[in-house]
């Protein structure tokens, strides 16, 4: 470690701010605390941190007379002085004023608009360094959550979580781009939001995305600009152009680009069609997706091919999927074939299991799961992914799947009573985790073996939990990076049943 200062929040050099006082007054005319009896700091305090870990947003998890502060751009070993900006009973939030120690794994994060763009919080850790913190987040979860033993803590026995597969080369994978429209000083931009606001700020060049897709985006708004095409303005709803989405297949090299308008008529349409096909001549597919809604969400409900096909195709371990402008598709294809290969392998198919993929999406774990199974029953809510997935099965020649669309712990209970008893039951749920009524229907069913793949650690461990106390054991846990450089860490958990 080394000392270092007059850095802002990520590091990178700043003016010193100098202490706004003890700010002990008890209110803000009762908004925000300024200062809550009991608790160390008061808001606009300057303060002494220790960092002793990271949150899963890459926030530096801070310690001051044992109370909590998150400081956003602290890494854990470092001590800073912050500026205390909010505070609860619990914890409070701080922002970093200096640099007083510095973690040996600090490093100056490569991409120039690190500072303002909220897509990454972690560049500025050694890629090393990232994963031993994505593992140890996940150890501390089931062990403060889930209440498990993890195997080696404190040299006990107990669950085996394995170091975290990252990437060899951990830059350009990002398959996918959704990019704002907007207006700046220049006419049309596109970029991202950013950070805490709406604004959009320009971008030419995002280090996580494949360079085959900003090349596209680029294509797009230098043809947008030469029409003459309006930009999509937030506050008043009126222009054109609100979103570019773009996709690169990486094994066929096809690309797509997806189009978001506030409203069906593009002028010269053709002109513009032409245009991105003559800079991008590996383009495949060019579509149009009509929103005109006042949402932040992306995609409206119609969207229309105007050259080429409607799908484009990619491959993972062999299998093939047609991807449409609005199906779920893994953005890191790489570490997707780690982490599903890692699903079936705990499944531990022979070739005569009945399986269930609750949460199937377009159905890439259960066809994975299918070529090792006698029949594979995949569950998803969005209607849109399961006809993917029926058509990605077709596509590649699969029949011994079957898909349905509801509600998992909905549509379980229905499978139960019609005499469908899986031996193995792999879940792969958003952020929130399982649903408690799915969570006690896979108790009943009480299959063999159940795959947990996680998004989010702490619903895992909560999980975990439920399952371990009807009779289950959690064996191995594998996390996987699917997205370097940001705070999110994946997981794949083997899990069997312990009671007879
Ligand atoms: C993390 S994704 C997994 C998708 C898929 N396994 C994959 O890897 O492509 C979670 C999926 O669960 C779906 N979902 C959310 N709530 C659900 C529910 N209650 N029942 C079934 N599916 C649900 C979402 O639409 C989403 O497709």
């Amino acid at each position: 470690m080394s000392g270092r200062s007059g850095k802002d929040s990520r590091g990178r050099q700043h003016r010193h701010k100098g202490s706004s006082g003890n700010g002990r007054a008890s209110s803000r005319g009762g908004g925000t605390p300024l200062a809550i009896a009991g608790v160390p700091v008061a808001v606009g305090q300057q303060v002494v941190c220790d960092i002793v870990g990271l949150t899963h947003e890459g926030e530096g998890v801070g310690r001051v007379e044992g109370y909590t502060l998150f400081v956003r751009g602290a890494l854990p070993e470092e001590k800073v002085r912050a500026e205390v900006v909010s505070i609860g009973k619990s914890f409070g939030k701080a922002r970093m004023t200096e640099l007083l120690v510095t973690s040996s794994g600090r490093r100056d994060a490569p991409c120039p608009i690190y500072d303002t763009c909220g897509g990454c919080q972690l560049q500025h850790l050694d890629y090393a360094e990232q994963l031993r913190w994505k593992r140890q987040h996940v150890v501390d979860n089931l062990v403060r959550i889930g209440k498990l033993a993890v195997a080696g803590e404190d040299g006990g026995e107990g669950v085996i979580v394995h170091p975290v597969i990252g990437m060899n080369d951990p830059w350009r994978y990002r398959n996918k781009a959704q990019v704002p429209i907007g207006f700046g000083d220049g006419g049309l931009i596109g970029g991202f939001y950013e950070q805490g606001s709406n604004d959009i700020v320009e971008m030419d060049a995002c280090l996580i995305q494949q360079e085959e897709n900003e090349v596209l985006v680029r294509a797009v708004k230098e043809a947008a600009r030469l029409l003459d095409i309006s930009a999509y303005n937030r506050s008043t709803g009126h222009g054109l152009l609100r979103h570019v989405v773009v996709r690169h297949a990486r094994t066929t090299g096809q690309r797509m680009v997806v189009l978001v308008t506030n409203g069906a008529n593009i002028p010269h349409v053709q002109e513009l069609v032409g245009l991105i096909r003559e800079k991008v001549p590996g383009v495949a597919s060019v579509c149009q997706n009509v929103n005109t809604a006042v949402t932040p969400v992306v995609f409206g409900e119609q969207t229309r091919v105007l050259w080429g096909e409607d799908v484009i195709y990619d491959d993972i371990a062999g299998i093939q999927f047609a991807i449409s402008p609005r199906s779920f598709f893994q953005v890191n294809p790489e570490q997707t074939e780690r982490l599903y290969s890692k699903a079936v392998e705990y499944a531990s198919l022979t070739g005569e299991e009945i399986v269930v993929d609750a949460y199937c999406g377009a159905g890439t774990i259960s066809l994975f799961l299918a070529r090792y199974a006698r029949r594979v029953y995949g569950v998803e809510i969005i209607p849109e992914a399961v006809e993917d997935a029926r058509r990605n099965a077709l596509l590649n020649g699969i029949h011994n799947v079957e898909f349905a669309v509801g509600a998992a712990e909905v549509v379980m209970p229905r499978w139960q009573a019609d005499g469908i008893t899986p031996d193995v039951i792999v879940v792969d749920p958003p952020r929130k985790g399982c649903d408690p009524a799915l969570i006690s229907t896979m108790l009943e069913l009480r299959p063999e073996r159940i795959v947990y793949v996680s998004c989010n650690p702490s619903t895992l461990a909560r999980d975990l939990k439920l399952l371990e106390d009807g009779g289950y054991r959690a064996v191995e846990v594998q996390p996987v990076d699917m997205f370097p450089h940001t705070g999110h860490v994946e997981c794949v958990v083997g899990i069997c049943r312990v009671d007879t």
